[in-house]
């Protein structure tokens, strides 16, 4: 059954802020994307990778490649105006009519997803269609309240939520058809365009290491991570 990764790297990264888009920062001496992308040639070398840049950054990325000798092989889509335009235009890079192939979406920026989480959503997909990985709140979680609750805010059941991370991974043909759908603001995952077609997501245990490098503060986690 083939296999490809949507790895989506196409967005503006503001509350990173910086000169440089937070996928091409080095850590620990390489850049951030070409982590995520070793992570997913390291699980499977046949998995067929679909990279999403921004036009303008394309041309860096490419000069990056060269610099880093990097040969992993991989296509190049156009990043969109939100994350759903981007995998869309990943999408579209997938063969229509594989009927058994499936469709991991994967953040350029979570380069510490281990193999075992990406092959237990490959497998989880297989099996109920759409799988993603997801970690348990580690904090007590209080839920702010605008109904005159004493105080605003309440505490909540924390084993009633989960984090969610990627891959979000599913049957292309599902995966395909969900991404017809108009876009909607609350399409902030690939799970939340599959659920709105009806198609319930199975949930697999993320690694807790699987972070999205969003802010400074993730990037020194990241370094840390790499240092022993
Ligand atoms: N138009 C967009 C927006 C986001 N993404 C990708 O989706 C992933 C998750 O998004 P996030 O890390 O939140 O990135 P940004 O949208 O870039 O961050 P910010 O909201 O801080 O600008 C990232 O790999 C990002 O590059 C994308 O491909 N295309
Ligand atoms: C897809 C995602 O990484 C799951 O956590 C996330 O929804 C995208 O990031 P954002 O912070 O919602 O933009």
């Amino acid at each position: 059954m083939k296999k490809y990764a949507i790895v989506v790297a196409g967005g503006k990264g503001l509350r990173m802020g910086g000169e440089i888009p937070k996928q091409f920062i080095p850590v620990q001496g390489r850049p951030v994307l070409m982590r995520t992308l070793d992570a997913f040639h390291a699980y499977d070398e046949s998995v067929e990778l679909i990279v999403v840049l921004p036009v303008a950054q394309q041309g860096y990325w490419n000069e990056l490649c060269r610099e880093y000798d990097f040969r992993i092989p991989y296509r190049l889509a156009d990043g969109g105006e939100t994350r759903f335009h981007s995998v869309a235009n990943g999408l579209a890079e997938v063969p229509d009519g594989e009927t058994d192939a499936l469709v991991a979406v994967h953040d350029g920026v979570r380069p510490f997803v281990s193999r075992e989480v990406i092959a237990a959503c490959y497998e989880s997909a297989f099996r109920k269609r759409a799988a993603i990985p997801v970690a348990e709140v580690v904090e007590t979680l209080r839920c702010l309240k605008s109904d005159g609750t004493e105080g605003g805010s309440a505490t909540v059941d924390r084993a009633q939520y989960r984090l969610v991370q990627t891959p979000q991974t599913f049957r292309a043909d599902v995966l395909k058809a969900a991404y017809r759908q108009e876009y909607r603001p609350f399409f902030t995952d690939d799970a939340s365009v599959v659920e709105a077609m009806g198609v319930p997501v199975s949930l697999v245990p993320g690694n807790r290491e699987n972070i999205k490098i969003t802010t400074p503060f993730d990037l020194k986690i990241a370094e840390a991570l790499l240092s022993d």
